[in-house]
């Protein structure tokens, strides 16, 4: 029998000797990534994308680069850090999987779900089955559940129902508990009853995040996310070692047991990688001041996953280099790139991570840095894709995640709603009257929606947009090019004036009118 000295003996690496032994006897396979998929409904066409590798294809690069920026944009050379992405265990099992889809339905009390209903969280667990490479929902089903925190989550009768359905139906080869996160200790009761691998919606959206990451600090994010489930894995195992006489002893000559050596490695670990975090926020913070210096006015667009945003930036920008994918977290590193608004002012747009309802709150808390950037943008816009079925809850979880940002009143009072794949909706009429409506893959609406865009930042900056006849002898024009922003000199020969377009700030505006009155 395999044994903790034996594990040594062998050189393995303790941490991983600890949280995953069944691993370690059959040799871990690399994650394997995720497919592109059609949304909800299956109105997406393009479903013939596979993704391969162990991180898919690179779509997060960027059509607006800092000076001096690194394409990595990290900064960070640390081959520890390296190392600490490179040691992970795989988190769902490699091959073909036929997944019964179990959600247990809360009927009343504390947990009872008020924002979402069991068919949106259902219809989002089968796209996030479906986003994994070879995974495919054989059932679905709703069971209702008044103990959802007991070991067995279901009541005595229909976990007995349950239990005869799992273990007579042998093409279930998984069943995905849709709850955010499962004790490691339900977790091994469940399989031990129903005779298959039981998942949570957290590991499933952590192997997506970690198949989808490109930069270091998305990366690193999700692997601080990832240390809670390491350590709750960690105390079941050594329970599962003390069984046989073993984690809980002295290890000879170190002065700890096995527990605490394997505790301190995940500490160590953990700071680590907050310091690199730590680091990669400073240079963060100092190209968001560049950013600030050149004034140049940023949008964040933000919404749902799988809404549109990155289609939306590629068709405001015409960055060919985009490329939007048909996915759930398709875009996970925050990327800026630049376009230009009818009066040729140049903005940066943002694009973000998408959100999800019930988002597991590790993942959200390890994103919440990069989102905090949301907090220096001129203005937001939030993209909803109204074709789906579920649209109006969907914008209830963006607002609700917008909210807890604590973001500026200012900036939540500039959000710019679009309505976006309007081509899916035969005549599509908005109800809300302030909202755009779009098709960025079409590019339909586009225009209106810059010209927008564009009064907001006015709005937001303070700045006003303005034409002004100048007469070409006098100081006015290199006034203006030093004091605003110029966009265009319309000279008229016969009488020696231009039309001057500028942005200008009020205050300046105060000054050019009391040097050069009219
Ligand atoms: N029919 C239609 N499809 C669209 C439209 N906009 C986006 N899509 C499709 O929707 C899918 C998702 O688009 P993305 O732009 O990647 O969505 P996203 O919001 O960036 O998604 P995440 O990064 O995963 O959160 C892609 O297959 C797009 O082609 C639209 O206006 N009409
Ligand atoms: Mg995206």
């Amino acid at each position: 029998m395999w044994t903790l000295r034996a594990a040594v003996r062998r050189g393995l690496p303790l941490l991983r000797a600890a949280c995953s032994f069944r691993e370690v006897l059959a040799p871990a396979p690399q994650d394997r990534c995720v497919r592109a998929l059609s949304t909800f409904g299956g109105k997406n066409p393009d479903k013939s994308r596979l993704l391969s590798g162990s991180g898919g294809e690179a779509i997060a690069r960027k059509g607006w680069k800092e000076e001096g920026e690194e394409e990595d944009e990290t900064g960070v050379e640390d081959e520890e850090v390296e190392e600490l992405l490179l040691e992970r265990e795989p988190l769902l099992p490699q091959g073909a999987q036929r997944v019964f889809l179990l959600h247990p339905d809360v009927k009343w009390g504390a947990k009872k779900q008020t924002l979402t209903r069991a068919e949106l969280q259902v219809a989002e667990a089968k796209t996030l089955v479906h986003t994994l490479l070879n995974w495919s929902v054989e059932e679905t089903m709703i069971v209702s559940t008044k103990t959802p925190d007991k070991k067995l989550v279901f009541g005595k009768g229909n976990f007995e129902l349950l239990t005869e359905k799992i273990r007579g139906s042998p093409q279930i080869t998984s069943v995905f508990l849709n709850v955010e996160r499962m004790s490691p200790l339900t977790k091994k009761e469940l399989e031990a009853a129903w005779g298959v691998e039981v998942f949570d919606r957290f590991t499933i959206v952590l192997h997506i995040f970690r198949c989808n990451a490109k930069t270091k600090e998305a990366k690193l994010q999700i692997a601080l996310a990832e240390i809670p489930l390491l350590r709750s894995n960690l105390k079941n195992e050594v329970a599962h070692l003390d069984q046989q006489g073993g984690g809980s002893r002295y290890i000879m000559g170190s002065g700890e047991t096995f527990l605490q050596i394997q505790q301190r490695v995940l500490k160590e670990k953990e700071i680590k990688i907050k310091k690199a975090l730590e680091k990669l926020k400073k240079r963060r913070h100092l190209l968001r001041s560049q950013r600030k210096k050149r004034e140049l006015p940023i949008i964040s667009i933000m919404g749902y996953t799988n809404c549109g945003k990155t289609t939306l930036i590629k068709a405001l920008t015409g960055d060919a280099a985009i490329q939007p994918r048909d996915q759930l977290f398709a875009t996970l590193d925050i990327t800026a790139h630049s376009g230009s608004l009818p009066s040729h002012m140049t903005v940066v747009y943002v694009d973000t991570i998408g959100f999800l309802s019930q988002l597991p709150h590790d993942l959200i808390e390890s994103f919440s840095a990069t989102l905090e950037d949301v907090a220096h943008s001129d203005v937001i816009i939030h993209v909803r894709d109204i074709s789906h079925p579920e649209t109006d809850l969907q914008k209830a979880s963006v607002l609700s995640v917008l909210k807890n940002l604590n973001l500026p009143n200012q900036l939540l009072d500039s959000i710019i709603e679009v309505h976006n794949k309007v081509d899916l909706v035969e005549s599509y009429e908005s109800t809300e009257p302030n909202a755009i409506t779009i098709s960025a893959l079409l590019g339909h609406g586009l225009e209106k929606l810059k010209a927008e865009i564009e009064s907001a930042v006015l709005k937001a900056t303070g700045k006003k947009l303005l034409t002004l006849n100048i007469k070409l002898e006098g100081a006015q024009l290199s006034w203006l090019y030093k004091e605003a922003t110029v966009q265009e000199v319309d000279v008229i020969p016969e009488n020696g004036t231009a039309n001057v377009k500028v942005i200008i700030s009020n205050s300046a505006y105060g000054k050019y009118r009391k040097l050069f009155p009219i």
